[in-house]
């Protein structure tokens, strides 16, 4: 919030959205931008939106947590949600049957903010609470009717860093269908396997956009991770007002699957289990002893990504494929030895897996383009 106009927008193919709004100058420009028309790709990253971790403590001290419990209509079993969460917002407060928790206070202006930068009336706000490295989210679109075609989704994380992961789909779940224009004809998963996966690192304060047709053509993850300090994850939301019943049965569903799960009379009631994140430290908090020191941020080269799932190739811009041989930022992240000249480039090179703002601005326009096609897999 609040950053310099320094920052440097960097796009890929084209750089049709435009950050040149009336009040651009009390608006940050993307760090980075993603725009991949013929890929369906359009991500903008605002590394350290928020540069103060004041906030960060202020939502761990407040809010309630859920672990939403609920029977699988698909599978026909208990499921618990993969971390902790909360909602608020919607379309409706007025309702009696619709669950409504107004957005708190003390976040109002931070929803106000992202809504004025991104030109979208955020009006719903999902909060998660990723506690250690066991907890995730799995592969899913934020795509529904109710949020409109093209619905942009940002989302801002707190704490720990993570690898927001993208998989490209050939007609995106939940409506993989045999008579998608692209299908083969055979009912499957809908991945789409010649594409690579990407990672983003993604860092506390960091803002990262999804855009456009995004939605519809690719799902993202949080993959558990072998330690990982605790995660904050706000997802900013804009349920359509003119979705009338199908916008209020989303909301309810949001409110569901966050929230109160099969329980939503004892939530009313107030007898559900919630947590603070206060307990939870007292109840697990030694089981983050084995993070140590501190952190240690892995990128999926070094197959740290979790999930039990087989790895396919993914690539990641600001991890170490940066320092892969495709750009003329060839050297290794490891070989700015002393002697090596404190070029820009070498500082980028050098500087762990998370960009650095100062120094990726600092690039110059074909060495950054050269590592966002690697990025893209061209
Ligand atoms: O934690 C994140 O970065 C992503 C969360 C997410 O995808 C969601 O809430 O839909
Ligand atoms: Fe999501």
């Amino acid at each position: 919030m609040n950053l310099p106009e320094s920052s440097t927008k960097s796009t890929t193919e084209s750089s049709t959205k435009s950050t040149t709004k009336s009040d651009s100058l009390q608006h940050p420009s993307p760090t980075l931008s993603i725009s991949s028309p013929s890929l369906h790709l359009h991500v903008d990253i605002y590394k350290k939106y928020v540069p103060s971790d004041t906030l960060f403590q202020t939502i761990l001290s407040k809010t309630t947590w859920y672990r939403v419990k609920y029977e699988s209509a698909r599978y026909k079993n208990q499921c618990e949600t993969p971390c902790y969460t909360n909602f608020y917002g919607g379309v409706t407060s007025t309702s009696p049957v619709t669950p409504y928790q107004p957005v708190p206070d003390y976040l109002a202006p931070l929803v106000a903010e992202v809504s004025s930068l991104l030109n979208t009336p955020f009006n719903a706000i999902l909060l998660r609470l990723y506690f250690d490295g066991s907890d995730n989210i799995a592969w899913h679109t934020d795509g529904r009717k109710f949020l409109g075609p093209t619905p942009t989704i940002a989302s801002l994380s707190f704490g720990g860093g993570a690898d927001f992961q993208l998989r490209k789909m050939t007609d995106c779940w939940p409506c993989v269908s045999t008579s998608a224009p692209n299908s083969t004809g055979v009912r499957d998963d809908g991945v789409d396997r010649s594409e690579p996966e990407r990672s983003l690192p993604v860092a506390s304060g960091d803002l990262l956009v999804m855009h456009s047709d995004m939605q519809d053509h690719w799902h993202h993850r949080v993959p558990s991770v072998r330690s990982r300090l605790p995660r904050v994850n706000i997802n900013f939301r804009y349920i359509l007002p003119t979705s009338g019943d199908v916008g209020v049965k989303g909301q309810e569903t949001y409110y569901k699957y966050m929230v109160y799960g099969d329980h939503k009379e004892e939530w009313r009631g107030g007898t559900i289990e919630s947590f603070k994140y206060e307990r939870l430290l007292k109840v697990k908090g030694s089981m983050l002893g084995h993070v140590g020191g501190g952190e240690k941020r892995k990128s999926i080269f070094d197959g740290a990504s979790g999930g039990g799932e087989k790895e396919r190739k993914t690539t990641s811009i600001f991890g170490s494929s940066a320092a892969k041989p495709t750009s003329k930022a060839s050297a290794s992240p490891n070989s700015a030895a002393p002697s090596t000249p404190q070029t820009d480039e070498n500082k980028y090179l050098a500087s762990n897996t998370t960009v650095d703002r100062e120094v990726w601005s600092d690039l110059s326009e074909d060495i950054r383009n050269g590592i966002v096609a690697e990025w893209l897999g061209n």
